[in-house]
């Protein structure tokens, strides 16, 4: 083989991406749906692989996708329960396997009609979760959510910024507030009820979305952040990050007509970035979980 003098293999991982899996429990006439697009990646000692050509510790990315079928079979539970279960099994089958990664998002269906065995794609968020571990040591679980599209017609405002020879916008005290809420929440345990937790949370975001005037959305995801941090003594930290998706009054002058906040072009583009974390105090928040997902700072 080639000699790389001075060059010597860094951080790696590798495994099946996006293996997407659609679990239905019919032990009786009311199916059960669970679906999923699950990622597997191994870390470990693979430098021979790298170095040598030598492929003895790669268990290959096609077995990997197969157990993630394979322990579908008994169904899922949760995101997080079924990454923490293929951390446990890669882990303990291949002695070289020392951590990983493991990525999950889970889409709602809703009954049709409270039906038996059809569903609809219901257009809330998709969950998400992620375990991570390294080096032998205990797996540290994020979960999460996206696409909480949300908005609300009045109780938001945005006043009292500093103002240059750029600034055109005018202050307010009355405006629509609307995003998609990206979160993801980092646990400090793996004894948690995931299925329970999750709900909470995207209940408490909903609720503080709604309850409060927003003096700008800082304020709002900052006050949805602690909500979830006080009820969840579980959770140490919560990461957003949120378009503020502008809608203008459209100026109807023109036509003789008047606008009170009634008729607004919902634009697109350019759209407001708001990224924060929320920590509780005193945590221990390692960052090291963090690292590998995109789109927050
Ligand atoms: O809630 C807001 N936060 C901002 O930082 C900002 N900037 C802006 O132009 N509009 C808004 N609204």
């Amino acid at each position: 083989m080639t000699e790389y003098n001075g060059i010597v293999l860094g951080p790696n991982q590798y495994g099946k991406a996006e293996v997407r899996v659609v679990k239905v429990t019919r032990d009786t006439d009311r199916h059960e749906i669970e679906d999923l697009n699950v990622t597997s990646q191994l870390r470990g000692d693979f430098t021979v692989a790298h170095t040598e050509g030598d492929n003895s510790p790669v268990v290959p990315t096609d077995t990997q996708k197969n157990t993630v079928y394979a322990f579908a079979k008994d169904g899922v539970g949760s995101p997080e329960a079924f990454l923490l279960r293929l951390h446990k099994h890669f882990t303990s089958e291949f002695e070289w396997v020392t951590g990983g990664r493991w990525e999950a998002e889970q889409y709602t269906w809703s009954r049709i009609n409270d039906h038996d065995h059809a569903f609809v794609r219901t257009n809330t968020a998709t969950r998400t979760a992620v375990v991570v571990a390294d080096d032998g040591g205990a797996p540290r679980v994020i979960s999460g959510l996206k696409e909480l599209t949300v908005l609300k017609t009045t109780a938001s405002g945005f006043v009292g910024y500093p103002k240059d020879k750029y600034t055109t916008l005018p202050e307010t005290t009355d405006r629509i507030l609307a995003t998609d809420v990206s979160a993801r929440w980092r646990y400090n345990t793996t004894d948690v009820d995931f299925n329970a937790v999750y709900a909470s949370v995207e209940a408490i975001l909903l609720e503080k979305f709604a309850e409060k005037y927003s003096y700008a959305l800082q304020t709002t995801l900052f006050e949805m952040g602690a909500a979830v941090i006080a009820a969840h003594p579980e959770i140490d930290e919560i990461r957003f990050s949120m378009p503020n998706k502008h809608h203008f009054v459209v100026d109807l002058s023109p036509f003789g007509l008047e606008n009170p906040n009634e008729v607004f072009y919902a634009a697109d583009r350019p759209y407001g970035k708001i990224e924060a974390a929320v920590q509780r105090e005193g945590a221990d928040l390692d960052d090291s979980a963090w690292a590998g997902i995109a789109g927050f700072c």
